[in-house]
């Protein structure tokens, strides 16, 4: 934290000392060339714009401009959204908007200004137009990319424990949108004033900041000009700075996670496979199996490397579509701890958990401490934890979810010492309250751990 601070502060003085080099070397130009017309100095410029901040009419020509540019900037922010969202869930609509998003970001800003004061009648909100027209094409293509960037495996971990459409917006899709969407946002508000500032000087849209850089360039009055211009960079940064510390702010909000509503407890039926057969380009995997998982079991299954082990409880779990054959589970849900962890990186490891369990916070921990993880270890992102404490929360997971009546355990003691490995043994045989559970392992010590019966998967014959 200290540290920190120290940072920033050195940050702030570099960054003050360089402003203060470019200041100089202005003055000093200025002086050389000695005339006000094609260099004026800062500190003329300065008392220009103190002159100005005095007066009424300054404060009614920044609300006025301010207005026009940021209403065009939010509405392009919105409906930038609302057709992203339209275009990620629908080709049609992302064929239809492409060739217009790119014809909008390729085509001159001077051209639509020229074209928008053919078509408005009035001139007053031509900022309006224009920074939206610029802002759109930015905040449509981040925020698509963004939400088609969202995580597939975490994605296919929600479907399969039945995680409510808003939750599954909320926090899987939408950390993936959060960075694209803030870069655009950082883009356009850069962008909305430079553009929106240039259709008022084009259109001289009467009582803007436009008007009055059209009416120094018409006086010869650089210093006007100049102080104009800095009230204009002034401006931009400070809105961009508000809205993308807003907009954290929000993000940071959003991402916190809270409990689900409380489902009912799980049920199982028996997981009845029949005559099943899965392959992939050709190649079989799994051949005319026929098994039944009684309801409330714990079986290890176990069998060679590229056995088809995971794909036997991808089948299960109705994520894989057999080729052949039919697999019943009647209205079981499943819960999973996946061979690879498929945790919310930016949420610690309670979190995690709550993302699927209605459990109060204190019972989620004891569960995580009963894992052996230390108290730090539950509080910090599970990004910083190690493979074997991602992995314990993973486990905790998927035995803690709401209402689950069947887990899928794929090598859930994988990584983990011989300590921690009996630690989560015990958990999962304590947990799993009359559930049917499905263990995947290479080690025939579970099937002793557990104290479960071994399925062994036998190599599927030759030439088939
Ligand atoms: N999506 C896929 N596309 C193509 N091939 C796949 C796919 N999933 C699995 N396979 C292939 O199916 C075979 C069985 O894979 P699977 O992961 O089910 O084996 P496993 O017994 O779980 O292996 P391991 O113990 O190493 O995890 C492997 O040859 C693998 O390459």
């Amino acid at each position: 934290m200290m540290h920190s601070i120290t940072e920033r502060k050195k940050k702030i003085i570099v960054n003050g000392l360089a402003v203060c080099f470019w200041l100089l070397l202005w003055q000093a130009a200025s002086v050389c060339i000695g005339s006000d017309l094609l260099l004026v100095s800062p500190v003329k410029v300065l008392v220009t714009l103190a002159g100005l901040i005095t007066t009424g009419d300054f404060w009614a020509t920044v609300l006025f401009s301010t207005v026009r540019i940021l209403s065009g900037f939010v509405l392009a922010v919105l409906v930038g959204v609302v057709l992203a969202v339209l275009a990620a869930g629908s080709g049609v609509v992302r064929a239809l908007l492409r060739p217009l998003m790119v014809t909008v970001k390729s085509i001159p800003v001077a051209s639509f200004i020229i074209l928008a004061l053919l078509w408005l009648r009035n001139t007053g909100n031509l900022a309006v137009f224009i920074s939206f027209l610029m802002v759109l094409p930015i905040v449509y293509t981040n925020t698509l990319t963004g939400i088609r960037q969202a995580d597939a495996q975490l994605l296919e971990l929600a479907r399969l424990y039945r995680v409510p459409w808003g939750r599954t917006m909320r926090y899987i899709r939408l950390p993936a949108v959060l960075p694209p969407f803030r870069a655009a946002c950082a883009v356009g508000l850069g962008l909305c004033w430079k553009s929106g500032v240039a259709a008022e000087v084009i259109g001289i849209t009467s009582g803007s900041i436009g008007e009055k850089l059209y009416d120094a360039k018409l006086l010869f009055s650089t210093a006007e000009l100049l102080a104009w211009t800095v009230v204009i960079v002034l401006l931009s940064l400070c809105f961009e700075k508000l809205f993308l510390r807003a907009l954290d702010w929000a993000g940071r909000r959003a991402l916190r996670v809270t409990a689900p509503r409380p489902a009912e407890p799980g049920t199982a039926g028996p997981v009845r496979m029949e005559q099943v057969s899965k392959g992939f380009g050709g190649a079989p995997v799994l051949q005319d199996l026929s098994l039944e998982f009684p309801a409330g079991e714990m079986v290890c299954v176990m069998g060679p490397s590229g056995q088809g082990k995971t794909t036997l409880l991808r089948v299960v779990a109705g994520l894989l579509k057999p080729d052949r054959g039919t697999v019943s589970a009647g209205d079981t849900r499943f819960s999973a701890a996946f061979q690879e962890e498929r945790l919310l990186e930016y949420a610690d490891a309670v979190d995690n958990v709550r993302f699927v369990c209605s459990l109060p916070e204190q019972k989620i921990r004891d569960a995580l401490y009963s894992l052996g993880l230390e108290k730090d270890a539950c509080g910090r992102p599970v990004a910083e934890l190690s493979g074997g404490q991602r992995r314990r929360v993973a486990l905790a997971r998927a035995m803690l979810a709401d209402g689950a009546g069947a887990v899928l355990l794929d090598e859930p003691f994988k990584g983990l010492d011989e300590e921690a490995h009996r630690c989560a043994a015990r958990f999962v045989q304590e947990r799993r309250q009359g559930r049917t559970v499905l263990v995947v392992t290479h080690d025939a010590q579970d099937a002793q751990l557990l104290q479960a019966p071994v399925l062994s998967l036998e190599p599927v014959p030759h030439g088939h």
